[in-house]
């Protein structure tokens, strides 16, 4: 045998072997003392320190900082932030033993998020999220397969623009009711308000129609009642950044106060979303007439469609909670907006007043005659987004991008703190100026069609095949609460109180801080526009518990 030719491969197993043998007789020369400190500084280093991987062909991973992290702490948005000026539009940061690359530059997102969407769709199984709570259901949590694809067609067929459309008389009703609650409670301006129970109560009812085709206000039902914290709980529970035993293995065998949360958390999911779809169902059995509706649907395609009991709690668990502190946030930003910017409530009230006169006030359908209203959604958008980190998507398979090496199951976050803050594309990105979206005729699902991703208005709504489906309703829900608060009234600060705009509620999803605003109203119209509907009483304290404000 030619020992020469043999070329000798180091497998980790030799490497480790090698290593320890080095140590071994490194330990019969040295200290037991130093050889402690070697191995802890081994230990610590291969702990903390970045992991540099390479392809087979050389390729480095992105650039990122030095250190792996076990969390990252209250905001996050804002230390990715200094990294993205640091290391430009892709960087990859380590949390614990899992990769993460950080996107922030929208034609990076675009190649990689949309163009080669088949590769990066999937969902990283988060430890708290993905694997406690949701086990993988709940469309945000599948992986990118056909449960995912067919539970997405599902969501899809509720959710399509044109769908959307049938629910303009709910959210017809809703912002009515929001308008006059708030005009009779605060006595007509004379006293200040914490808008956020009544916004809640409108998001509330919105999301129970389109769900279970009953609201709040004329169902006081218990159910409901116990279902309202449910949301609150997942917001702080999960977080793509924030949770240390997602990223450190050894906690999750720990059963922490935070794991049985989560355990009790997927429970409660099950139980009392299970219960609300079997009211549904028992309404259908006596014949009653219950509105189209997610539930509906699904009771209705059960059989056809394969689905499980889980699966049809988990999915309504997903429109129960993937729409509502999101929209309901982004109303709470609005109106702390506005105190402290007059010189943009006297355009929208010159746009409305022109446009719409005082007479009548915006109906869903105005929201294309409405640009200057529809661009000030946008910016609250781009500057208060509900989810900073949108939701990761993860790769399926190792990809060269630019030179760069993008392990499978690498984490892919959309940041969109550093998109939205992109100089480039929005000059003095910490100003909220709604004139910037002044040439936007597009809504934001149209927007996120355009072929130029420089020409997107914002990525409040993530990006590629994940992108949310609730887009259309949203956006409805959003322009006409904005809308109809601009037409009703002059909103201003309370003295010595601004609404505090840095701040913010929440882990996985941000609503502002409690605050308290005036709303006077505009005109002597609105009393008459007010008085014809009449309001179904008794839903506030459900909205309490919606909001988690109790
Ligand atoms: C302002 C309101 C909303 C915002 C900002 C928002 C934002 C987002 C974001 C960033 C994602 C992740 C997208 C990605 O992975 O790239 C998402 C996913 C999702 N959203 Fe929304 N959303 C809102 C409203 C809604 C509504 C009203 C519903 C349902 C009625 C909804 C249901 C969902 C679902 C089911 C997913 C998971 C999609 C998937 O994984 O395939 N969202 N949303």
């Amino acid at each position: 045998m030619n020992y020469s030719s043999l070329k000798i491969r180091l497998t980790p197993m030799s490497m480790a072997e090698s290593t320890l043998s080095g140590i071994t007789a490194f330990a019969r020369v040295t200290s037991p003392s130093v050889v402690i400190l070697i191995l802890l500084v081994a230990c610590i280093s291969h702990l903390c320190l970045r992991k540099n991987l390479k392809d087979k062909d050389g390729h480095p991973i992105p650039p990122g900082p030095p250190f792996r992290f076990p969390f990252l702490f209250k905001y996050p948005e804002r230390i990715l932030h200094r990294w993205t000026k640091k290391y430009g539009g892709i960087y990859s940061v380590w949390m614990g033993d899992q990769l993460f690359v950080v996107l922030n530059d929208p034609v990076i997102v675009r190649d990689l998020l949309v163009v080669h969407g088949a590769n990066f769709s999937s969902r990283h199984n988060y430890f708290m999220k993905n694997q406690t709570i949701l086990e993988g259901g709940a469309i945000t949590a599948t992986p990118y397969d056909d449960t995912w694809r067919k539970h997405r067609r599902i969501a899809n067929s509720i959710l399509a623009p044109k769908v959307v459309e049938g629910y303009s008389d709910v959210l017809e009703y809703e912002s009515h009711m929001l308008i006059q609650s708030l005009y009779h409670d605060t006595k007509q301006g004379e006293v200040p308000i914490n808008p956020a129970r009544y916004v809640g109560r409108y998001v509330l009812n919105n999301m129970l129609s389109v769900t279970f085709g009953t609201r709040a206000g004329s169902v006081a039902d218990p159910v409901i009642k116990r279902a309202l914290p449910l949301g609150n709980e997942f917001m702080k529970l999960t977080g793509p950044w924030s949770n240390a035993v997602d990223f450190i293995k050894p906690l999750q065998w720990v059963p922490t106060r935070t794991r049985s949360r989560g355990r009790k958390l997927r429970r409660d999911f099950l139980e009392v979303y299970g219960t609300m779809i079997n009211l549904v169902k028992d309404r259908m059995a006596i014949g009653e007439e219950v509105p189209d509706c997610l539930v509906k649907s699904l009771l209705e395609y059960q059989v056809e469609e394969q689905l499980s009991w889980t699966d049809m709690c988990l999915l309504t668990t997903a429109f129960a909670t993937g729409g509502s502190h999101s929209t309901s946030g982004t109303i709470q930003w609005f109106l702390a907006f506005m105190p402290t910017h007059p010189d943009i409530q006297v355009k929208a009230h010159e746009e409305l007043d022109r446009v719409l006169g005082r007479e009548h006030w915006p109906a869903p359908e105005d929201e294309k005659r409405l640009p200057y209203v529809r661009a000030i959604v946008k910016e609250v958008l781009r500057c208060h987004s509900p989810f900073w980190m949108a939701t990761p998507h993860a790769s399926d398979r190792d990809f060269v991008y630019r030179g760069m090496y993008i392990p499978a199951k690498s984490v892919m976050m959309l940041n969109c703190y550093s998109l939205h803050h992109n100089e480039e594309r929005y000059p003095e990105p910490f100003t909220f100026n709604p004139d910037r979206y002044f040439d936007d005729h597009y809504s934001s699902t149209e927007s996120s069609k355009l072929p130029n991703a420089m020409d997107r208005d914002h990525w409040a709504f993530g990006a590629g095949r994940r992108i949310c489906p609730g887009m259309p309703i949203a956006e409805k829900e959003i322009f006409l609460a904005i809308s109809r608060l601009l037409w009703a009234f002059q909103i201003e600060p309370v003295i010595g109180e601004l609404p505090c705009l840095d701040e913010y509620e929440g882990n996985s999803g941000r609503t502002p801080l409690p605050y308290r605003i005036r709303l006077v109203p505009r005109h002597d119209h609105l009393h008459h526009v007010l008085d014809t509907k009449q309001e179904v009483p008794g839903s506030f304290d459900l909205a309490d518990e919606f909001i988690g404000h109790k």
